[in-house]
């Protein structure tokens, strides 16, 4: 399919006039062809009106219907075949065993939620009925169900250009609820976002729905971006990126006139806590696995592990020893823009210069727009005394932490920032010192995992991705997973509504079959 660089607006296509923007091979950051046109003020208006149009008859669409419009974007996107997976590796650098991976986490999900709409307890269906003889006083009779909540912007993440992306999980679980999407692509893959937007707009008209459903828009964060967030139509924002981006939309949101919320997914440095039986057990092989998470995709994942959190020993001298090794060995790799090679440039220099901080070992040298792996130590004294040793360096950089002892280790913990995962590498002898972490880590992190790194996140019901502030803007929620629908859905109750014009999720004869919990029970 020939690229056009056109905005894709409900069913239509057109060229932005509010300037070009070029996708950029990432390798060599020569300019790709062709121009995408960047949107508007008219353009977002025709976005949003749409949106607002389509959002009364989408978000009542039958639950098996949306299944399948979910079912159809998975299928469209696989129908692109190599195209994508090509123009995607051209514009991330990141190699095509790993974006054909992302590809099937992406068509996994939308099909994941699919499957979570057909089932229908996202609804949340429950009757408390009436009870006229109750005394003293008769009980009315309530039903609750979720709604959508309105139409969603979702920003697309640079560093997964498929599943946080134009048709990543925040658009699956919008759509999933019955929420219209707007996209506001990132401009490092302009062409992967054309691809699959395409993939999503066929959708709706193969599925039959309103074209307002799904628009997507090219253009600049602070103009674009930001007047989509303003736009009064908009009633949720999904976001992968930045700590700046992500509290910069937030402002924007809560200085509405109606304020909404943005489930932004921005800074984390995954805290990993050695345990001494584990050091002792395998420290070298620890450090050898750390290495595969810290460098894998150019270490730009938010779960990448930029903190190593130990008592200082012999034990974690082997760890030392075993990282050090591999990370010699470890090839750089290419960033997925010029800017963030450049900002990952300047977080290792900031780091190596820093009076606190040694450095212990470095990646192999690269080329342009390639960065280096790099590892470095600090005293956990000084970690708490310099807080700006807590900020992300995003890519494969990372710090350990020597704490003297368990008081110093729970003092570090307890002072780092909100995080999406925090790792314990443990032995069973090491099971009591680790419950007496539990209790921090339950209050820092969304999620905790135990002899593993928390790169690669299984997209499943269980799935917790997020976490408290900064990790992201709202720690009572997850973009991954089933349980990140709940995220643009509202809570309705009923009150002593005729069956006929109660939903069809709350009539007496469940014509919908969703599991219903009455009286307080799941029947
Ligand atoms: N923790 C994480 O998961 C991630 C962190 N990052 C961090 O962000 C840096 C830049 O990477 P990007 O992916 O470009 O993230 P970014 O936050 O700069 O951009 C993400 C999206 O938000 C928009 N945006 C940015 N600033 C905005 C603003 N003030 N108002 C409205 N919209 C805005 C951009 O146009 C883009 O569409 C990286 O070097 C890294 O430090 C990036 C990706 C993921
Ligand atoms: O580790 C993963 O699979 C997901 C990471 C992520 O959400 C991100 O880097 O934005």
């Amino acid at each position: 399919m020939a690229l056009t660089g056109d905005l894709l607006i409900g069913g239509a296509t057109r060229h932005g006039t509010a300037g070009d923007i070029h996708g950029l091979d990432a390798a060599t950051g020569e300019k790709l062809e062709p121009a995408f046109g960047a949107a508007g003020p008219d353009d977002l208006e025709k976005a949003c009106a749409l949106a607002a149009e389509a959002f009364p008859i989408f978000r009542e669409t039958d639950l098996e219907a949306r299944a399948v419009f979910l079912e159809t974007i998975a299928q469209n996107i696989m129908d692109i075949g190599d195209e994508l997976v090509q123009r995607c590796v051209t514009e991330t650098g990141l190699p095509q065993a790993r974006v054909e991976g992302e590809r099937g986490r992406t068509v996994g999900q939308l099909r994941l939620f699919a499957a979570t709409v057909r089932e229908g307890s996202f609804l949340e269906a429950r009757i408390d009925p009436a009870m006229p003889d109750r005394k003293p006083m008769p009980r009315v009779d309530l039903r609750l169900r979720n709604v959508a909540v309105g139409p969603v912007a979702v920003f697309g993440a640079s560093n997964f250009p498929l599943a946080f992306s134009v048709a990543g999980g925040d658009t699956a679980s919008a759509l999933a609820a019955g929420c219209p999407v707007v996209v506001k692509a990132h401009s490092a893959h302009p062409g992967t976002s054309e691809l699959v937007g395409k993939a999503v707009q066929k959708a709706v008209k193969d599925c039959g729905l309103h074209e307002g459903v799904f628009s997507m828009l090219f253009g600049s964060g602070r103009v674009i971006g930001q007047g989509l967030v303003a736009d009064p139509r908009i009633k949720a924002v999904g976001f992968t990126g930045s700590r700046s981006g992500g509290t910069a939309l937030m402002a924007t949101a809560a200085a509405r006139s109606e304020p909404i919320p943005v489930y932004a997914e921005m800074s984390s440095i995954n805290p990993v806590v050695l345990l001494g039986g584990a050091l002792a057990a395998r420290g070298e092989a620890i450090g050898k696995a750390f290495v595969g998470s810290l460098t894998m995709g150019a270490g730009q994942f938010c779960t990448n592990p930029g903190l190593i959190l130990a008592i200082d020993g012999e034990g974690l001298e082997s760890f030392v020893k075993g990282a050090s090794a591999a990370l010699g060995e470890a090839p750089a790799a290419t960033m997925l823009t010029p800017g963030i090679h450049e900002a990952y440039c300047e977080g290792v220099k900031r780091l190596d210069g820093h009076s606190q901080v040694q450095k212990l070992a470095e990646g192999k040298v690269g080329e342009k727009f390639q960065g280096q792996a790099a590892l470095f130590s600090t005293k956990a004294a000084d970690f708490l005394a310099n807080p700006e040793l807590q900020e992300e360096v995003f890519g494969s950089t990372s710090l350990i932490v020597r704490c003297a002892d368990e008081a110093e280790l729970q003092k570090v913990l307890g002072s780092v920032e909100g995080q999406l995962t925090i790792a314990l590498h443990m032995e069973e002898g090491d099971h009591d010192d680790a419950r007496k972490l539990l209790p921090v880590l339950e209050e820092k992190a969304g999620r905790i995992l135990v002899n593993g790194f928390g790169t690669g996140v299984e997209v499943a019901p269980a799935m917790v991705h997020g976490g408290p502030f900064p990790a992201t803007s709202d720690g009572r929620s997850t973009s991954v997973g089933t349980l990140a629908i709940a995220r643009f859905l509202r809570p309705v109750s009923y009150q002593d509504m005729p069956d006929a014009l109660l939903p069809k999720a709350l009539q007496e004869a469940n014509p919908l079959n969703v599991p219903r919990r009455i009286d307080g029970k799941l029947g």
